[in-house]
């Protein structure tokens, strides 16, 4: 059977979008699991046809890492799916007060933030996804906590102290998307997004985002998102990621893009649909 790499052990957000996917797109996968998301990027093409990874989450913003990645790899976007996400606390201490250290997953941090600064002193750990930070608070340390997905309080469980809801907001969501080595063909009554990174070209003179921008205004193609992320290589130059309503290959989209490409190097990232759409 076909595979599909994911975020795991079992338990993370990545599993339950990944089972959503499957369920939605009636395809045959089987999921393996990677502890991180480099690893994920990696089974692609390899051991995995497809993958999933988070990308974008509503109050910490995009994930770095996985935009990273996928400026290293040349693989394809070929749908997005968005779940809601909540958070609760376990610890083994019956009072908070007792507790010592914190075991939390990078990007769970900056959604749990209102709960996290009630504790002076805290260690913070650090982990590369949510079922890590359960499977260590797990092995029932004393004065140990951590910040674990709400739907994994159901299982069953000794922890001394429960808090069931400890996210910042009550309408927090993440977008996920589903890489494949090669794209999908285009369905013309879907409802598409087209992600692509301006690679080089933004170079340091006045007008240069904003000519590229006023391609897409003037083609009346609406722009979703744009953000930037430091090449790493020199202070101050930027990649830019940018997603715009539509698919490639219509027609004013690929105007745009072609007028584009006479100044800058760009890289496609996908034309996809919502999962469902
Ligand atoms: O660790 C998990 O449960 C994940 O699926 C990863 C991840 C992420 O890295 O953004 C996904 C959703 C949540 O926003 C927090 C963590």
């Amino acid at each position: 059977m076909d595979q599909i790499a994911t975020l795991g052990a079992m338990g993370t957000f990545s599993e339950i979008a990944t089972k959503k996917y499957i369920e939605v797109s009636n395809k045959k996968l089987e999921i393996s699991y990677y502890p991180t998301i480099r690893q994920v990027f990696k089974a692609i093409g390899q051991e995995c046809n497809l993958g999933i990874v988070p990308i974008e989450n509503t109050l910490d913003g995009f994930v770095q890492r996985t935009l990273d990645l996928l400026l290293e790899s040349d693989f394809y976007i070929v749908n997005e799916i968005i779940i809601p996400i909540q958070f609760s606390f376990v610890a083994n201490s019956q009072n908070i007060s007792d507790i010592e250290k914190i075991y939390v997953q990078f990007k769970t941090r900056g959604q749990c933030y209102n709960f996290l600064d009630e504790f002076n002193q805290i260690k913070l750990i650090t982990t590369e996804s949510n079922s890590e930070s359960f499977s260590q608070v797990k092995k029932g340390h004393i004065a140990e906590g951590a910040i674990i997905p709400r739907h994994l309080l159901d299982t069953k469980n000794d922890f001394s102290l429960c808090i069931d809801n400890v996210t910042d907001s009550e309408h927090n969501q993440t977008r996920f998307i589903v890489l494949a080595k090669s794209k999908d063909d285009y369905e013309i009554d879907k409802t598409y997004k087209t992600s692509i990174i301006i690679l080089e070209g933004v170079a340091d003179q006045a007008g240069v985002l904003s000519k590229i921008l006023n391609e897409f205004s003037t083609k009346n193609i609406n722009l979703k998102s744009i953000i930037s992320r430091p090449t790493k290589q020199e202070l101050g130059k930027y990649y830019f990621f940018i997603d715009i309503e539509g698919h490639k290959d219509e027609e004013e989209i690929r105007e745009a893009l072609d007028k584009i490409r006479k100044n800058n190097l760009v890289k496609i990232l996908g034309s996809y649909s919502l999962l469902g759409d």
